[in-house]
C-alpha cells in the first residue's frame, strides 16, 4: 500500500522493543509533549512496545483530524484492565463510537446541553453559597471544603443528592473511587502488560504476575458500588416522592413519561445510570483543577484580584452577592475565568481515541490502532494567539472590536473541552459552575500568600499530583472575608440547608 510507505510523524527516538516507554511519565506527561511539539511539530508519534501514540499539538490539526475526520477519530481504546477487569468498560469516556454512545451522548446533552443548563442555576447558587458559608467558618480547612463543594456540587446536579458535612459515605466512596481510576486504574503513562497482551487476562489469580488480577477484582468492587450507590439513592428517593429535580430523576421521568409506564427499560435504566456515574467522574477533577489554578493565579497576581473585586463591587454592591443575571456586566471577572481555564487546562491532553482505519495527514502516516491525543495544553500556549503564554492576564481578552476569527481563536472554550464527536458534554455546565464559584469567591474574599509563624511569605509550589488531570497538590494560600458587610451578606445568603 501506499500509504505505508510513507514516514510516520516525527518525535522522540525510540529505543527497541519497549520503543519511547522511558520518555512516558506518570505525572505531567503533557510538559514532556510539550516540549516535543516545540521540537517535532504540530504531530508528534511515539511508540511503546508497539503502540503508536500520537499527540496533535496544533488546533488546525485538531480539526482537521478529530473533527473533520470525525468518522475514523471518535473511537477509543479497548482497555482490558480499566474495562474489562476493573468494570469502567461502560464509562462514556471509554465507549467505542457507534450506536450507544451517539444515543447516551444525546440523552447528556438533552439534560444538561446550552439551552438547559440556566435551569441548573438556582441550584449552583446555593451550592456557591454553601461553599462561601463553608470557607468563612473554616478558612484554615478550604482545600477540603472546595472538595467538599465540587464533589456535592455534582452529586447534588447529577443525583439530588445533598452532602452536608465532611463525612459523608457518598462523598467519600465516590473520591476514593476517582482516586483509583485515574492514578491507579487507567492513569496516563501507566501501560497494563495486560492491555498490550489481551491473553494475560486469562491467568489464574493465583499465578505469580498476577498481582493486576487481584487488584483488578478489588477495585471492580468499589468501582460498581460508585456507579449503582447514588442511582439507587434517587431512585428510592423517586419511589417515596421525596426526589429533589436533578440529572437522574428528570430523564427517569421523561422516560417513564415517554412509555406511559412506571418503569423505564433497561436500555434506558442503564444508559442514565452510566451517564450520570461518568458525569460525576468527569467533573470532579477538571472542576478541582480549575478552581485551584484560580487561587494560584489570585495570590500570585493581587491586582488583578482586586480589579475584579472593583469591578464586582461597582456592578454588584456590596449588599448582595453576584448571581447569573450579572454575568454580562462584568467583563473583567469573566476575563478571569477565561485565563483560568486556558491555564488550567485541566484534561491537557484530553482523553485518548483511537484510530479505527490507516490514515494520511500532509504526507505522515498514522496507522490504524493508534491512540490519539488532543494536546490542548500546548494549544492554550500558543503563542500567536496568547502571547507570553504562560503569563496570566485578563486583559488579553478585553481587546474591543475583535473579527469573528480571531475572537474564536481566543476563547480557550475551543481547546480546552476537546474536539468533535467527543467534546465535553459538561461543557455548559461548567462554564457556568465555575463562572459563579469565581465571581462570588471574588466578591466575598480577600485571597493572599500564607504567611509563616516567622512572618515569613510562603511561596506556592506548584506540582502535579494526578495523571490525567492537572490538579495540583495542595499549597498554601491566606483567605479571609473583605469586610464585615462581606460576612453578613454571606452568612445570609439561602445555603443547602435552608
Ligand atoms: C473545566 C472543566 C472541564 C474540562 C476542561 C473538560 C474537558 C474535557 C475533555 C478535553 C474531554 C475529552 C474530549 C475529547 O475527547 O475531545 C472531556 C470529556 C468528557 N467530559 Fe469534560 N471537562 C470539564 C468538565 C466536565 C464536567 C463538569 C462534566 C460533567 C458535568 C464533564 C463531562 C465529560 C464527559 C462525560 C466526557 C466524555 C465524553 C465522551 O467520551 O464522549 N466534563 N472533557
Amino acid at each position: 500500500q501506499k500509504s505505508k510507505r510513507l514516514a510516520l510523524p516525527p518525535g522522540p527516538k525510540r529505543l527497541p522493543l519497549i520503543g519511547n516507554l522511558r520518555d512516558l511519565t506518570l505525572t505531567g506527561l503533557w510538559l514532556e509533549a510539550r516540549k516535543w511539539a516545540q521540537q517535532h511539530g504540530e504531530l508528534v508519534y511515539l511508540n511503546v512496545f508497539g503502540q503508536g501514540l500520537l499527540f496533535v499539538n496544533s488546533y488546525e490539526a485538531a480539526v482537521d483530524l478529530l473533527e473533520k475526520r470525525g468518522a475514523i477519530y471518535s473511537d477509543k481504546p479497548k482497555m482490558v484492565m480499566a474495562g474489562e477487569l476493573c468494570g469502567c468498560e461502560n464509562m462514556i469516556g471509554l465507549t467505542p463510537y457507534g450506536e450507544r454512545l451517539r444515543r447516551q451522548r444525546k440523552l447528556m446533552l438533552q439534560a444538561l446541553g446550552a439551552n438547559r443548563v440556566h435551569e441548573y442555576h438556582p441550584l449552583l447558587e446555593i451550592q456557591t453559597h454553601n461553599l462561601l458559608q463553608g470557607i468563612l467558618n473554616a478558612p484554615d480547612d478550604s482545600q477540603n471544603i472546595i472538595r467538599r463543594y465540587t464533589g456535592g456540587l455534582t452529586l447534588l446536579i447529577v443525583y439530588g443528592y445533598r452532602v452536608l458535612s465532611n463525612t459523608d459515605r457518598i462523598l467519600d466512596m465516590a473520591g476514593e473511587s476517582l482516586e483509583l481510576l485515574s492514578n491507579r486504574i487507567a492513569a496516563a503513562g501507566v501501560v497494563w502488560l495486560v492491555d498490550l497482551f489481551p491473553p494475560l487476562k486469562h491467568i489464574p489469580t493465583w499465578f505469580p504476575g498476577a498481582g493486576f488480577k487481584r487488584n483488578a477484582a478489588l477495585w471492580k468492587g468499589k468501582m460498581e458500588a460508585f456507579v449503582n450507590v447514588p442511582y439507587e439513592y434517587t431512585k428510592d428517593q423517586m419511589r417515596q416522592g421525596t426526589a429533589v429535580p436533578c440529572y437522574v430523576s428528570m430523564l427517569l421521568d421523561d422516560a417513564s413519561l415517554e412509555n406511559k409506564e412506571q418503569t423505564v427499560d433497561n436500555q434506558r435504566d442503564f444508559d442514565i445510570r452510566w451517564t450520570a456515574n461518568s458525569l460525576y467522574a468527569a467533573s470532579f477533577d477538571t472542576t478541582i483543577s480549575a478552581v485551584s489554578h484560580f487561587f494560584l493565579a489570585m495570590i500570585q497576581h493581587p491586582e488583578i484580584l482586586q480589579k475584579a473585586q472593583k469591578e464586582l463591587d461597582s456592578v454588584v454592591g456590596n449588599s448582595r452577592l453576584p448571581t447569573f443575571s450579572d454575568r454580562a456586566n462584568l467583563p473583567y471577572v469573566n476575563a478571569v475565568v477565561n485565563e483560568t481555564l486556558r491555564l488550567s487546562s485541566p484534561v491537557p491532553l484530553g482523553l485518548p481515541r483511537r484510530i479505527t482505519e490507516d490514515n494520511v495527514y500532509k504526507n505522515m502516516y498514522i496507522p490504524k490502532g493508534t491512540l490519539v491525543f488532543g494536546n490542548n495544553y500546548n494549544m492554550t500556549r500558543d503563542e500567536a494567539v496568547f502571547p507570553n503564554p504562560e503569563e496570566f492576564n485578563p486583559e488579553r481578552y478585553l481587546e474591543e472590536d475583535l473579527d469573528e476569527v480571531t475572537a474564536k481563536a481566543r476563547d480557550p472554550r475551543n481547546y480546552v473541552f476537546g474536539f468533535g464527536r467527543r467534546r465535553c458534554p459538561g461543557q455548559w455546565m461548567i462554564d457556568s459552575s465555575l463562572w459563579i464559584a469565581i465571581a462570588s469567591m471574588l466578591a466575598s474574599f480577600d485571597i493572599r500568600k500564607a504567611v509563616d509563624e516567622f512572618g515569613n511569605v510562603i511561596e506556592p509550589e506548584v506540582v502535579y499530583d494526578n495523571s490525567v488531570f492537572t490538579t495540583l497538590k495542595p499549597f498554601k494560600y491566606d483567605i479571609r472575608p473583605r469586610s464585615a458587610q462581606a460576612v453578613k451578606v454571606i452568612r445570609e445568603a439561602k445555603g443547602l440547608s435552608d
